[in-house]
């Protein structure tokens, strides 16, 4: 089979961690399986990367870089040393590092004198997570006996959009990155940096963060794959976050819909654009527990092979905020939300979910927390208190999601949501249901948010992971 692999920052967390991903590729490729690796940073770096690139700009101290550039060669060299047991192997990759922490304390050093930094030294700062961590899977592979050659995304082929954090493949991608990896499948392992492309001129672009996923997925599309494995530290996705409720149990299988879904929802056991490439192609998407192999994990699949299960799991988005804006004039009066979704677009402000009272005359969106500062501006300059007379913001809610195929088209799915939540005394201070019917999302108060979860995995006996099973 043609595959390919991507690991999270997790399982690529340290040099033992590492060493034992190698263990697992050399497995599959002795399996006779042609094999792209996608690495993610090594758990924790691209955190720091940021912390350290902002450090730069706004307290412009050298000392703190050489700190910083201790840290970080002393965290991958010791990560070379557990996972790389060849010495020349070793050499070599340590040698590759070394250049590259180099040209990271330059642009470092760079941020300190100029005191900004741009989404595009952002981009470029935070690749060196992934720039780090390739050379280290790679070099573990060939040290057990087994040709693998590294690329950065951009050598790989995938071209972006200048996006700088949030960057799109161009279609020119797909074509490009079977030429450049097709003709070297045969005979190597080869290792791509998740998270990051490059534009056209050739600058670093990110895909977003956990974008990893989104890369093997992308690759998975033009190298027509025949699967795509996500290896995470879960069993697979599951019924609702293990960390809110221990009891979540594996869903064996679901479809690319409900997957997205999840993943737009908060589950953030995927990055939200996954899914598109691989289903542009219909490859088959399992996510798999890198630390327990043999477990079969979940398999995402084409609507046509699913089962329709009512209600298949809970997520939970955090760190978001709900707007309101009201005004008796709004009722009637044509164009007053066009202005508002472009004014917000025009701020960059993405929208979460939208509500719409049926007087017409108050409207309420959630929007990431970050946003918020810019929305704000945005809508008073827009209305300058014409048309809309109030506009507040609530920053402690979290929207949670109820996602199932099966929920379109089978009454009472809703009652039982809100009876449940009714029952254990949750307010619900704003609902929206998409209509594909394959979710029902509502707002919560941040401290109902764990409760309400728990409380919609136990009404739909999520917990029983046999009933998914026996649905299916
Ligand atoms: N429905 C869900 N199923 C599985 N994991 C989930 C879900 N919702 C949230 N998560 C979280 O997503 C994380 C995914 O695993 P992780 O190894 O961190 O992925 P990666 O390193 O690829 O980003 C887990 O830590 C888990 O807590
Ligand atoms: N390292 C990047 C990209 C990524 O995908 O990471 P992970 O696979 O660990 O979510 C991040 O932290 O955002």
């Amino acid at each position: 089979m043609k595959m390919i692999m991507k690991f999270g920052g997790t399982s690529v967390g340290d040099g033992k961690k590492i060493r034992h991903v190698a263990q697992l590729l050399k497995r599959y490729h002795e399996e006779g399986n042609q094999i792209v690796v996608v690495t993610s940073a090594l758990g924790g770096v691209t955190d720091r990367l940021l912390e350290n690139a902002h450090l730069a700009s706004t307290k412009g101290k050298v000392s703190l870089v050489k700190e910083f550039k201790t840290e970080l060669a002393n965290k991958h060299h010791e990560a070379v040393r557990d996972a790389i047991d060849d010495p020349n192997v070793a050499k070599d990759v340590l040698q590759t590092l070394d250049l590259r922490i180099e040209e990271l304390e330059k642009a470092l050093i760079g941020i300190c004198y100029l005191g900004e930094l741009t989404c595009r030294s952002i981009d470029y700062i935070s690749s060196y997570g992934e720039r780090l961590a390739a050379p280290i899977v790679s070099g573990a592979v060939r040290s057990l006996g087994i040709p693998s050659i590294e690329y950065t995304g951009g050598e790989a082929g995938i071209v972006t959009t200048s996006d700088y954090g949030n960057a799109r493949p161009l279609e020119k991608t797909y074509e490009l990155v079977s030429k450049r990896l097709g003709c070297r499948l045969e005979s190597h392992i080869l290792v791509v940096t998740g998270f990051i492309g490059e534009n056209e001129d050739g600058i670093i672009t990110t895909l977003g963060r956990s974008g990893s996923d989104f890369s093997a997925s992308i690759l998975g599309a033009a190298l027509k794959a025949d699967e795509i494995w996500l290896w995470k530290e879960v069993n697979g996705i599951m019924t609702t976050d293990p960390k809110i409720v221990p009891e979540a149990k594996t869903i064996p299988q679901i479809s690319y819909a409900e997957a997205m879904e999840l993943s737009y929802f908060g589950a953030n056991v995927l990055h939200p654009r996954t899914i598109e490439p691989a289903m542009r192609e219909h490859i088959p998407v399992r996510v798999k527990n890198t630390f327990d192999p043999e477990f079969p994990g979940t398999l995402v699949v084409s609507e046509k092979f699913q089962c329709k299960h009512v209600v298949k799991a809970v997520s939970l988005i955090k760190n978001v905020a709900l707007i309101n804006i009201a005004g008796a004039e709004m009722a009637g009066t044509v164009g007053t939300v066009a202005r508002l979704f472009t004014a917000l677009a025009k701020a960059g402000v993405n929208i979460v979910m939208i509500s719409q009272g049926s007087s017409e005359s108050n409207l309420s969106f959630v929007i990431s927390e970050s946003h918020v500062e810019s929305a704000l501006n945005a809508l008073h300059a827009e209305f300058n208190r014409e048309i809309v007379k109030e506009i507040t913001s609530d920053r402690n809610v979290c929207v949670v999601a109820v996602v199932g195929a099966g929920m379109a088209g089978t009454p009472g799915v809703a009652k039982r949501v809100f009876g449940a939540l009714g029952n254990s005394m949750i307010n619900i201070i704003m609902i929206s249901q998409g209509s594909s019917q394959y979710n029902i999302s509502f707002v919560v108060r941040e401290d109902d948010a764990f409760a309400a979860v728990k409380t919609l995995h136990d009404e739909f006996e999520l917990y029983n992971g046999n009933r998914i099973e026996k649905q299916l």
